[in-house]
């Protein structure tokens, strides 16, 4: 497809940078990256997201869109090849309760089980396992993709599950998706990865153990100087 002045903030391991980047390689949009360091945050990210000063940005030509949901709802809209939400209101209903239950129940909690020690740990790793026993529950009969038979939104908005959660699973010594237990879903993982786009655009996975084994401890002496403090 024609260059439309499509580029993207993003970061090399941002699981919500990569929502967007798999989205518009989806659909053929050609963009161009922009690597954003969000430990040194360029004027360009100032300027352009001054709410929540992170990464995805989206730019289409003038035009600033933030927020990986919004903007994945923004591709689907403008760029109607290969749709990722379903055409069905009720269907795309579902799909969006989904993103929003494992945005909420699933995301932050295994990123505090990786972080954190002690009963703090038990609790984000039982409330992640259980996020996962409902996720599992769910895809009960449809073990193609977590969407359905193709690739569509709820497989970019659970995408990270495939790739970051084992990484996190290695680096927070712990296990929340056991494949004898969720063989639905340790299904859909895989077949994610096997996707051509996907397995073209992924950050590479022994950078990113040690971008976390360093993130998790910082992560964790914040915790620790936050309950001296
Ligand atoms: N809810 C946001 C989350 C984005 C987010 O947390 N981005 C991180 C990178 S993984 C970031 O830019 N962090 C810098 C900061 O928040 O200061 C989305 O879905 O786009």
């Amino acid at each position: 497809m024609a260059s439309e002045n499509v580029k993207l903030l993003g970061f090399w391991v941002s699981p919500f940078s990569f929502r967007v980047e798999w989205a518009l390689k989806l659909k053929g949009v050609e963009y161009e990256y922009i690597e954003e360091d969000i430990f040194n945050k360029s004027h360009l990210l100032l300027e352009l997201n001054p709410v929540h000063k992170n990464v995805p940005v989206l730019i289409h030509g003038q035009k600033v869109i933030l927020e990986s949901f919004v903007i994945l709802e923004y591709i689907d809209e403008t760029w109607k090849q290969c749709p990722l939400l379903p055409q069905d209101p009720y269907q795309r209903a579902i799909v969006r309760f989904w993103t929003k239950f494992a945005e909420e129940k699933l995301l932050g909690n295994a990123w505090m089980a990786m972080c954190s020690e002690g009963d703090e740990k038990e609790r984000a790793l039982k409330a992640s396992i259980e996020a996962i026993e409902k996720i599992e529950a769910e895809l009960k009969g449809k073990t193609q993709f977590f969407g359905g038979e193709s690739i569509g939104y709820l497989d970019l908005a659970l995408g990270w599950i495939s790739y970051w959660l084992p990484v996190w699973e290695e680096v927070g010594s712990m296990k929340i998706v056991d494949q004898i237990q969720f063989p639905n879903t340790t299904a859909c993982m895989n077949n994610f990865l096997k996707h051509p786009v996907i397995k073209d655009k992924l950050p590479p996975r022994d950078k990113m153990i040690v971008y976390f084994e360093k993130r998790s401890k910082e992560i964790a002496s914040l915790i620790a100087a936050t309950r001296k403090g």
